[in-house]
């Protein structure tokens, strides 16, 4: 369980005065669920996914995961105690290969079985990206989607990831939808967070969180806050691309 306690993240404004980016924000993220995070832009939903992995620290309050304190412990040691993070525009590695990368997530040498599955989950044929370097000759798309398959070969308890949709085909994006909904009908323990603006993977979660100027500004089910967020109910995975998208997707996982 994650727990954020009065969370303020403060900025300096330049004259000794300070912006405040995320404002007495207090959340409670139980285990197993399927979390959205959503809401305008500049309302501070990345700076609460780098708060909450460690990598900016807050000006006050209290981040506690499984009732540990991690609010001023490094990344690295939260990333140990099981937090995953995906950045909303992710590194590129010169030198790395695609399978390296997998492997250092694992923290283990995997077989080639396991990083077809990891590469054809975000809708990558491992016959033609496992031996890339992750550097620039990578679309941004393709650094993405390499991005998640690495969080997805870590397996965190909680993972984190910040607009997985951002630069992504909408072939790819299916697939994408496919899998963490598969993640979450497992239903092992595992926590997923995901900031995003998309209807279909705002859809799926448990619970939405509406957050703006740094606040949390209401939280509810789909059928809860979707009217209000401006979109039309549908059932889970309706698109009206579904056909066509369909075909395309037995093609990409299964025939590389
Ligand atoms: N270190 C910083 N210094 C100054 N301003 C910052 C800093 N970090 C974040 N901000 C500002 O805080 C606000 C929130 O940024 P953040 O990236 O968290 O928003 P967001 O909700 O993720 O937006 P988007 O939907 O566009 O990705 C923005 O106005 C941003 O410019």
């Amino acid at each position: 369980m994650l727990e954020l306690k009065n969370l303020v993240f403060e900025v300096p404004a330049g004259d000794g005065a300070t912006k405040r980016i995320i404002d007495d924000l207090s959340l409670t993220i139980g285990d197993d669920r399927f979390t959205v995070i959503t809401g305008p832009n500049g309302g501070g939903k990345s700076t609460l996914a780098k708060l909450i992995m460690g990598i900016e620290q807050p000006t006050s309050g209290q981040i506690l995961f499984n009732g540990e304190d991690v609010t001023h412990m490094p990344i690295t040691a939260r990333a140990r105690l099981g937090i995953g993070y995906g950045f909303q525009q992710p590194a590129r590695f010169k030198g790395m290969k695609v399978k390296k990368l997998l492997d250092i997530a694992a923290g283990r040498k995997l077989p080639m079985l396991a990083c077809n599955e990891y590469l054809s989950k975000v809708g990558l044929c491992s016959a033609s990206y496992l031996t890339r370097e992750v550097d620039k000759s990578l679309s941004g798309g393709e650094v993405k989607r390499i991005e998640i398959a690495t969080i997805l070969a870590r397996d965190p308890k909680l993972a984190i990831y910040d607009e997985p949709e951002a630069g992504i085909d909408l072939w790819s994006f299916d697939r994408l939808t496919e899998t963490f909904r598969d993640i979450h009908a497992a239903r092992d323990g595992r926590s997923i967070v995901i900031i995003s603006h998309q209807e279909r993977i705002i859809q799926l979660a448990d619970e939405i969180v509406l957050l703006r100027d740094g606040r949390v500004v209401d939280t509810g089910t789909p059928d809860e806050l979707m009217p209000q967020l401006g979109f039309r109910l549908t059932s889970p995975g309706g698109c009206p691309l579904s056909s066509p998208t369909e075909l395309h997707l037995t093609e990409i996982p299964t025939t590389c």
